[in-house]
């Protein structure tokens, strides 16, 4: 695997994926490795001859400077990670590379980047959106592979990929979970052991959620009986519930009311202590 330190050092390491006639898939991550990360790997090594990574903690996607502070740093266990899961080589830029002075230059989606978890977190798609398209631009791969537990940043980079004519395929990979349903993310180690066992009532709404669909429960229901999963567990605070339109984030069409009819993605983030996550259910009735 080559690990790349500068822009200069991966663009040759791509050139010699592309001389010898390989197809590029590429995975971006803020590195602290898990197993969800090697599912978007795999699915890349399963596309394309030569799989890249990337590892950067974003500095303009943390709106809060302590949640960058404690963001966890794991780059020897990441690199032998890698190696294992068969990438092929990884950019592991300096800050000051990616962002050599205040940028002039910002990428943003609009409706899509300020509701939600944009609304929670302000500024943090627009980070993302810069951020990916810089990486996009030094590495140039042939697709690139985001997980779907990030489900408005999918939707975001979709999008952003589309409108900018970016010619490069996007694909969602679905969430790798722990043995009790909890989603992997690289913030659970921040979790104490209380709330690490308290984070599974996310899953646990969401599953039932899925049940309640399948039962032609409204949508209005589903709400309630999410709302009522989370407030029976004291140490999580819901911060977001939305049940929208797949892709499009867009409110759904029929009445709230009525049995849900439609597709419907159900986006849901709450706080444990001081680490917020997120989980997300696409749900077809
Ligand atoms: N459990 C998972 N299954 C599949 N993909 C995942 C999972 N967790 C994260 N990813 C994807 O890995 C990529 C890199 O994400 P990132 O490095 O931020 O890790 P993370 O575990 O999501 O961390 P965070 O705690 O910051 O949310 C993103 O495309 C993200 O959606
Ligand atoms: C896409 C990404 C690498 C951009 O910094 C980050 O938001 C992530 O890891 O999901
Ligand atoms: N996985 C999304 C990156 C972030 O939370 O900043």
């Amino acid at each position: 695997m080559h690990v790349c330190r500068s822009i200069a050092a991966i663009r040759d390491a791509v050139a010699g994926f592309r001389a010898t006639g390989h197809s590029v898939g590429l995975v971006t991550t803020m590195g602290a490795l898990h197993a969800g990360h090697m599912s978007l790997i795999a699915a890349a090594k399963r596309d394309h001859g030569r799989v890249v990574a990337t590892i950067f903690v974003n500095p303009t996607q943390f709106g809060d400077p302590k949640d960058l502070e404690t963001y966890p740093r794991t780059e020897a266990a990441d690199l032998a990670m890698l190696e294992a899961a068969g990438c092929d080589a990884v950019l592991i830029p300096r800050a000051d590379e990616i962002y050599p002075e205040a940028d002039e230059t910002i990428v943003e989606t609009r409706d899509l980047a300020v509701r939600m978890h944009g609304a929670l977190r302000p500024g943090h798609f627009r980070g993302v959106a810069t951020v990916v398209t810089k990486l996009f631009n030094i590495t140039r791969p042939d697709a690139a592979y985001f997980g779907e537990k990030d489900y408005q940043q999918l939707q975001v980079i979709r999008r952003m990929a589309h409108d900018l004519h970016m010619g490069i395929d996007i694909h969602g990979v679905p969430t790798l979970r722990e043995a009790d349903g909890l989603a992997m993310s690289s913030r659970n180690v921040r979790l104490t052991p209380e709330d690490r066992a308290a984070a599974v009532c996310l899953n646990r709404a969401l599953d039932r959620a899925e049940r309640m669909a399948m039962e032609r429960a409204s949508p209005a229901q589903i709400e309630a009986a999410i709302r009522a999963t989370i407030a029976d567990e004291p140490r999580a605070t819901l911060t977001g519930l939305d049940i929208v339109s797949p892709g499009s984030l867009a409110f759904l069409r029929h009445s709230p009311d009525a049995p849900l009819s439609e597709p419907a993605a159900i986006m849901i983030s709450a706080r444990f202590g001081e680490v917020l996550l997120i989980d997300q259910r696409e749900i077809t009735p």
